[in-house]
Order: C-alpha cells, then structure tokens, then sequence
C-alpha cells in the first residue's frame, strides 16, 4: 500500500506538470552583482496553493531569489514567470498589478515604530488600495489581527510588543492585502524556538485561511519541517536537492545532510 508521502509526492508531480496550477516558474536564473555569480542555474516551480520551503546556508542567494522574484532586483537571463508572465517584460504598471498579488514578508518584519498597529495595519489599505471608509478598514484590521491570533494588540505600539508579536504583525501587515502568494524571507529568525515553531504553525493555519501559495526561505530545519510540502536546497547558486522533508533527511549528500545533524 502507498503511504501518504508517496501519494502527496505523486500529487505534486502531477500538479506540476498542469500549467494552469503553476503560479511561479523559474528557468534557468542567473544573477551576478559584478564578478560574483550569486544565482548560477535557478530553476523552481511553485503550484497553487502549495508551501515550498527553500533551504539553505548563509550567503547562498536565498535572498537574491526572493528579490528577483519580486522584481526588487533585476536578472541577468534565465526566465521568471508568475501567473505565466515574464517578470522582465512587464510595464511598471502590470508590475505593480503582479506585485499586489504577492505579499513579501521581511525578515524584519517592516513595521512603522511610530505607528500603532491599528495604524500600521491601516497604512496599506489606505495607501495601496485607497479604501476610504473608516469602519471598512477597521473591520478588515480586526479581521486580520485575529487571524494571526493578536486582536488585543490593536492600539499597541510595536515597541511594546515582543518579537513574536511583532512578526504577527508583520505578517498580519501583508495578508492584509490578501495576496495570492506569499513570501516569506527567514519568518523565524531571531526567535526563540518554542515562538519559531508558532510562527511556523501559524503559516499553516494562514494558508488554509487565505488559500496562499507560499515561498519560504530559511535556514530553520524545525521550520522547513512544519511548513514545506516540499523542500529545496540551494547551495552555491543551485538546488542540489529537492524532496519532501522525510526524502532530504535521508539524503546521502553531505550538503544536504549536514543540515539535519
Ligand atoms: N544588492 C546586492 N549587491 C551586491 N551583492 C549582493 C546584493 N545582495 C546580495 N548580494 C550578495 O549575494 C550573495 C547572496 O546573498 P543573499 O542575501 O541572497 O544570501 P542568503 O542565502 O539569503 O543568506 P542569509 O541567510 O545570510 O540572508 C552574498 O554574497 C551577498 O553579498
């Protein structure tokens, strides 16, 4: 009998090959900032509503991916497509239209310390979809606050809040947009591990909420095991490896094993 892995795993394959599931297709990315090749060979695919956790060391262009996929950064060649179009040859306006669609999680979390966090959250509602109504945006800071678990927060200032707190905030900040794809860069660093595998838990729940595909880059292996259906890991500008949590454990690879030492 199959277990369930396997048949997850043949369901992923299958979800790849259907190009209506693939909301993000890398092929082929290189980038270099002068002399130095950050990404070599990038290639991923990331289907509908599924979590792919993109692991690797310090310094390895986990970050540059990221910002590529944005448009925060141009690439040297190589294909980026989401939702099928190619990043490099958008307007500045169909970009903006791409970029609402994706919502970027910072490592820092990008909150404005002067702000409350009724106030923090408001700004991209007021500020990007130019919602006017008060009791409207109220509604949707309330809404969103209790689905990262903090309504209580609301007429806190984020320097009252602790670190797990303020990456709720964060990420309430960007699902407030309710974008389609999330990317999280590093959700968890800088947290001690009993908040990191909240975190971790709570992009579950939030994908189920908010029905998002996800991209999360990290070096967090308690991470990568919660939220990645499937796992990449990059290694000097490439994937060396890409498999379900339980596949990589396994792995023979010295550079994919040393991470699960
Ligand atoms: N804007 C930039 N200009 C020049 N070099 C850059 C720039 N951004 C990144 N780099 C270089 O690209 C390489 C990869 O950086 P990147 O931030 O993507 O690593 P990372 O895998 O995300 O690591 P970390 O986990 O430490 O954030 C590094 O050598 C870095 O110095």
């Amino acid at each position: 009998m199959q277990d369930e892995l396997t048949i997850e795993t043949k369901q992923a394959t299958e979800a790849k090959t259907d190009d209506n599931n693939i909301v993000i297709k890398v092929e082929h990315l290189q980038k270099s900032f002068e002399d130095n090749k950050v990404l070599k060979d990038i290639n991923l695919t990331l289907c509908k509503g599924e979590n792919l956790v993109v692991l690797g060391r310090s310094g390895q262009g986990k970050s540059v991916t990221i910002q590529c996929i944005v448009g925060l950064l141009d690439y040297d060649e190589g294909s980026l497509k989401v939702f099928g179009k190619e990043i490099k040859e958008l307007l500045e306006d169909e970009l903006k239209e791409i970029r609402l669609k994706l919502g970027f999680l910072f490592q820092s979390g990008a909150l404005y310390d002067s702000m409350t966090v009724r106030e923090n959250l408001s700004f991209p509602l007021t500020r990007v979809l130019k919602m006017k109504d008060d009791s409207k945006i109220n509604q949707e800071v309330e809404d969103v606050l209790d689905a990262v678990g903090l309504k209580d927060a609301i007429d806190k200032m984020p320097g009252d809040l602790s670190g797990g707190m303020r990456k709720r905030i964060g990420l309430a900040r960007t699902l407030i947009l309710k974008p389609a794809i999330m990317l999280y860069d590093e959700p968890t660093t800088g947290l001690d591990p009993i908040t990191s595998k909240e975190i971790s838990q709570l992009i579950m729940d939030l994908r189920k909420k908010y029905q998002t595909s996800s991209i999360i880059i990290t070096h967090d292996l308690a991470c990568a095991k919660i939220t990645g259906d499937r796992i990449l890991v990059l290694h000097e500008g490439k994937f060396i490896a890409e498999g379900s949590y339980k596949d990589l454990e396994k792995s023979q690879d010295e550079r994919v094993n040393s991470f699960f030492k």
